[in-house]
């Protein structure tokens, strides 16, 4: 099975939501409390994304938000260094700040984020730093779940939203869900539901899928038999490393498996993932396939330090499948 694009627009990706910053502990294995010295990234699950559908060849562009200083001034420069549109990332004129996220890796299995959120430039996108023009060019609009957690980013969203769909654009949803940046788990599950619903394609992993429904242990069937009734065609559930389910409205299931390695931290595989995942999908791959490039790229990123900087090219990608599925065949 493949997705269809519409193969005549000048953007592969546009990413909304966004785009801030990563310190990420240089001493690791080690509690913060004893960390000295962070390393600066750009970071932002819908930025990570942008970025790593951009190393992997595809055209992207990113609609945001930046601080008028100079961690607003860094982001835009990394991506736009990496080939990331950025002419449609509006400048804060009001004094909000850009979200730092410093990282804790105690051990590889043991990770967290403690985030800086307050007053962030990003959650100020207003629906009028939203240009039809630009949305219309686009394959996909990569919608990230945060974005939605406050009004007026919320409201840029839901227009970014409707003209996706007005202009066939296939909307893309990465349930991204960070919990303190919303009120409630009401509130949450409304907004997620009312996106999903919406949506051409949702990813996300199976807590994610919980919060959306607001229960507690849901299970595949149930989300699929609900989302397939409204607009998604492909809903994909991952379950960190025991891999991730891609399910298809005309009733297919399809399995990827982790490639284990060595990992040095955990976070950064859902963006990695992202990317790869819809890279494969954008230039007519089989879902099969885009399920191991997915995979396949999270294992990268989760071996490295980052998780922008760390985003594969498709030859890294293509390598790491080969080999591991020849020592699958010799093993057999
Ligand atoms: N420790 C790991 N080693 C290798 N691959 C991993 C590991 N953790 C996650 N992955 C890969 O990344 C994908 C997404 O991971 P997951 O943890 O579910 O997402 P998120 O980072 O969004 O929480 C998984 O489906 C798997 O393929
Ligand atoms: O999304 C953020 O604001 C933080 C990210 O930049 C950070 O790199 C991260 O947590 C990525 O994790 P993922 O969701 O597992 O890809």
């Amino acid at each position: 099975m493949k997705v269809q694009f519409n193969s005549d627009r000048e953007f592969d990706v546009i990413a909304i939501g966004r785009a801030c910053i990563d310190l990420n502990a240089v001493e690791y294995n080690r509690p913060m409390e004893e960390t000295m010295t962070f390393k600066k990234y750009v970071g932002g699950s819908p930025a990570n994304i942008a970025i790593g559908t951009s190393k992997l060849g595809l055209k992207a562009g990113f609609i945001g938000k930046l601080a008028n200083d100079q961690h607003g001034r860094f982001i835009e420069q990394y991506m736009r260094g990496v080939g990331v549109d950025t002419t449609n990332m509006a400048v804060d004129t009001e004094g909000h700040k850009t979200g730092l996220a410093f990282t804790e890796i105690k051990s590889p299995e043991e990770c967290s984020i403690l985030m800086y959120r307050d007053e962030v430039a990003d959650l100020y996108l207003q629906p009028s730093e939203v240009n039809e023009d630009y949305i219309k060019k686009a394959k996909v609009l990569l919608v990230s779940g945060t974005a939605l957690a406050k009004s007026p980013s919320r409201e840029a969203v839901l227009k970014a939203i409707h003209l996706a769909k007005k202009h066939d654009v296939k909307v893309v949803f990465e349930l991204d869900y960070r919990g303190y940046t919303w009120a409630s788990p009401e509130e949450t599950s409304v907004y997620y539901s009312l996106v999903a619903e919406q949506a051409d394609v949702v990813v996300g992993t199976r807590d994610e899928f919980d919060v959306m429904e607001n229960v507690a242990e849901g299970n595949n069937s149930e989300t699929i038999n609900h989302l397939f009734k409204y607009s998604p065609e492909l809903v994909v559930i991952k379950h960190g490393v025991e891999g991730s389910y891609a399910y298809s409205k005309s009733g297919e299931t399809f399995r990827g498996d982790a490639y284990l390695t060595k990992v040095l931290k955990t976070f950064g595989a859902g963006d990695s993932y992202a990317s790869a995942f819809l890279y494969a999908l954008i230039t007519g791959k089989d879902i099969e396939t885009a399920l191991k490039f997915g995979s396949a790229s999270a294992a990268i990123v989760v071996s490295k330090h980052s998780s922008s900087e760390a985003m594969p090219t498709v030859s890294e990608i293509e390598q790491l499948i080969a080999e591991r599925s020849e020592k699958a065949e010799q093993t057999v």
